[in-house]
């Protein structure tokens, strides 16, 4: 079998000389789905989690890599932060949830879940494809990514070494996010990652006595970015207490169905 066809970016590169992918060659990753923002704090681990717990919900072999290193929060969001991993046969052996969501991240390691990683771009980078290569992941169908933030070297280092199969942008409509936003989706595009769609976070708020939905910002303006970005939305999470409690499991019906709804959109972008 020629080494192309194992990769989730096969048919989406420049062939094998310029390949600069790395392999985990013990686990059996069906895609892998990066989660991306070019700004930081608009929700990109809390649609990481949320597509992690749903798919995994529904009855998918499913994994969470905390590729941002310097703020991990997966491991609170899925309600793990207690475990540590540890290594077995020279490989990572990652932390699992109770529904079996195979999770790495760096609080896994670290004594103090409030100790910092005081480290340069370079280092984190090769953090991230460790917990890609070095990391028994065992049979997955999926692999969710919670990206480095920004558009910067570490990054640039992920989408250029992990076979990603495609990225889900999070972004908050508003102007100056989508500006920033904007950035990294044509920074993915750049490198040949296929933009799956967006996640419009926190785009109302829900009456708590007749159930409106409130708008905070202009959707005209939103529908315009997401047009002149050629870009699906995939769906749009309210701002609510309720993503606090993603661990334990108790969302509202309705942020269920929004969170079925746009994981079945990622599902069929990529099917395309
Ligand atoms: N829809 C929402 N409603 C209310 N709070 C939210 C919502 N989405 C995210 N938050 C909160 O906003 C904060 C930032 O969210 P999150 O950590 O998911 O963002 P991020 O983009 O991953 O941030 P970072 O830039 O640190 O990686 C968290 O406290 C989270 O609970």
């Amino acid at each position: 079998m020629s080494e192309c066809q194992s990769c989730s970016s096969n048919g989406n590169c420049d062939g094998v000389e310029s390949c600069t992918m790395v392999k985990n060659t013990d686990s059996n990753i069906g895609k892998i789905i990066g989660v991306m923002s070019g700004k930081g704090g608009v929700g990109k681990s809390t649609v990481s989690a949320l597509l992690a717990k749903e798919l995994s919900s529904q009855g998918y072999r499913v994994g969470v890599l905390d590729a941002d290193i310097t703020g991990p929060s997966i491991p609170r969001l899925l309600g793990i932060s207690g475990e540590r991993v540890y290594t077995r046969d020279e490989k990572l052996i990652p932390g699992e949830t109770a529904e079996g969501i195979k999770v790495m991240s760096l609080n896994l390691m670290v004594k103090e879940e409030s100790d910092p990683v005081i480290w340069r771009g370079p280092m984190i980078g090769e953090m991230v494809k460790q917990f890609y290569t070095d990391v028994h992941w065992g049979e997955l169908d999926y692999l969710v990514m919670d990206m480095p933030p920004g558009t910067g070297d570490v990054a640039l280092t992920t989408m250029q070494s992990i076979p990603l199969s495609g990225v889900v942008m999070v972004s908050i409509p508003q102007d100056l996010v989508s500006m920033i936003v904007a950035k990294a989706v044509n920074m993915a595009r750049k490198m040949n990652v296929e933009v799956l769609g967006l996640v419009q976070n926190m785009s109302y708020i829900l009456c708590p006595d007749c159930s409106t939905e409130i708008r905070m910002f202009e959707s005209e303006e939103a529908d315009e970015f997401l047009e002149s970005m050629d870009l699906k939305l995939l769906g749009e999470l309210p701002m609510t207490r309720d993503l606090n409690r993603i661990s334990d499991g108790k969302l509202s019906e309705k942020i269920g169905e929004t969170v079925t709804g746009l994981t079945k959109s990622v599902l069929s972008q990529l099917e395309k």
